[in-house]
């Protein structure tokens, strides 16, 4: 139980999984994850931001029992209904029948038609309010973060940013729900998983969003997902802008895939020859032993992408065609960009890496590809070393 005063009026009331194996059964939790809600109590009513998956529902109750009593949350806010937080909403609308729910026009048509909710929906728009005496809820559209009718509710008078699912990450609470009072290293790489996983591709709509909140005093984000922003509010919503805007910081990802090694004997090379280059940001990661989640993340944080496959079956090897679909899906922008592989008869594989990457709008005119016929000859391997080179200098230039 993470029970936990934010501030005057304001209470984290959500839960935690540690059993759920993998979020979105897509995703890898192996340090859990968070549900958050929320509870406000003005001077008449009150609202609960935001419910939890439906196995943690009975955990949930417990909590706003805690806060609330016997009274019953006057309104359900819901910021995001992704069933992960809306699942909730048929067992707390049971409970608490007198409940109104809140959520603007797109929120309303999924309650009835995730959950056949018609009754007692109070809808809102950009910028209403809602008076909770003293404490009053301003709701913010921020459609496609990551869902159409994503919003985010702002408490004026304690500056505090109930954000869905935007600045959220994977990891239960340990204990301390306000980033003070927790390790915020632990936690960070999360939010880069869980960025590039499920936000990822909606970078314009984060920075709509971004945009809407500047004028904004913020000093607590209290998200669906992690530890609630105080001190690091300015942080996080720096990590937040970068990458959005698809930045990323000096280092290289080499992911690759091999069936015998010839792949990555190349792959090996090219990284070597980077570090002697002087990149010192190097992940290399075997696409048949990396999940996805991790690749993607290191690819969104690192500006260099270096990507190699043997040619299978006339065509590229499965687990680098699925991260070039998921690069493709993210439409990712801004790299450096270099591709290898290897072949025995008939190459395909770099020629469909680099349709993909041109259909992702990710090809330069300098970028180096190199391919190898069966094991990589001295020159293919001088070839590699090129091609880091190549990589190496426009990323140091
Ligand atoms: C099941 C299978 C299918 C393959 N299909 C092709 C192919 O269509 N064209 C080709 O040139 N080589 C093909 N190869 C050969 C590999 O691409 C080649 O041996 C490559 O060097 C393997 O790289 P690796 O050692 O990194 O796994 C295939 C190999 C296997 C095992």
């Amino acid at each position: 139980m993470n029970i936990r005063n934010i501030t005057d009026g304001i209470s984290y009331v959500g839960v935690n999984d540690r059993t759920t194996h993998r979020f979105e059964a897509l995703w890898p939790l192996p340090a859990g994850v968070s549900y958050n809600s929320y509870i406000v109590k003005g001077s008449s009513k009150t609202a609960l931001i935001d419910g939890v998956e439906i196995s943690e529902c009975d955990k949930l109750l417990s909590n706003i029992r805690e806060i609330a009593g016997t009274e019953a949350p006057d309104y359900l806010v819901i910021n995001h209904m992704e069933p992960d937080h809306s699942g909730s909403i048929k067992v707390l609308r049971s409970f608490f029948p007198e409940m109104t729910i809140v959520g603007n026009a797109k929120t309303l048509e999924m309650v009835k038609g995730f959950y056949g909710i018609e009754d007692n929906l109070l809808k809102v728009a950009d910028n209403d309010t809602i008076a909770l005496g003293g404490l009053t809820l301003t709701f913010k559209l921020t459609p496609m973060v990551h869902w159409p009718e994503t919003m985010m509710t702002y408490v004026n008078e304690r500056n505090v940013l109930f954000s869905g699912d935007g600045f959220g990450c994977f990891g239960a609470i340990n204990g301390g729900v306000i980033d003070n009072e927790t390790d915020v290293e632990y936690y960070i790489p999360e939010m880069y998983r869980y960025y590039s996983n499920i936000v990822g591709k909606y970078g314009v709509f984060v920075q709509k969003a971004l945009a809407k909140l500047k004028d904004l005093k913020i000093d607590y984000i209290c998200s669906t997902h992690g530890p609630v922003w105080h001190d690091e509010v300015k942080r996080i919503g720096g990590i937040y802008d970068k990458l959005s805007r698809y930045e990323a910081e000096t280092g290289v990802v080499i992911v690759y895939g091999s069936m015998y090694g010839n792949t990555e004997e190349m792959a090996e090379a090219i990284a070597s020859r980077l570090a002697e280059k002087g990149i010192k940001n190097i992940r290399v990661h075997n696409a048949s032993y990396s999940h996805l989640s991790y690749i993607l993340s290191d690819i969104f944080r690192y500006k260099g992408l270096i990507i190699g496959a043997p040619t299978y079956s006339n065509t590229l090897y499965p687990p680098i065609e699925s991260v070039m679909q998921a690069i493709k899906t993210r439409e990712l922008k801004n790299r450096v960009v270099a591709t290898f592989g290897s072949y025995t008869w008939a190459p395909q594989a770099v020629k469909r890496i680099n349709s993909v990457l041109e259909e992702a709008k990710m090809l330069t005119p300098d970028m180096v590809s190199v391919e190898a016929k069966q094991a990589p000859s001295a020159k293919t391997l001088a070839d590699c070393a090129a091609l880091a080179d190549s990589v190496a200098s426009q990323l140091l230039s």
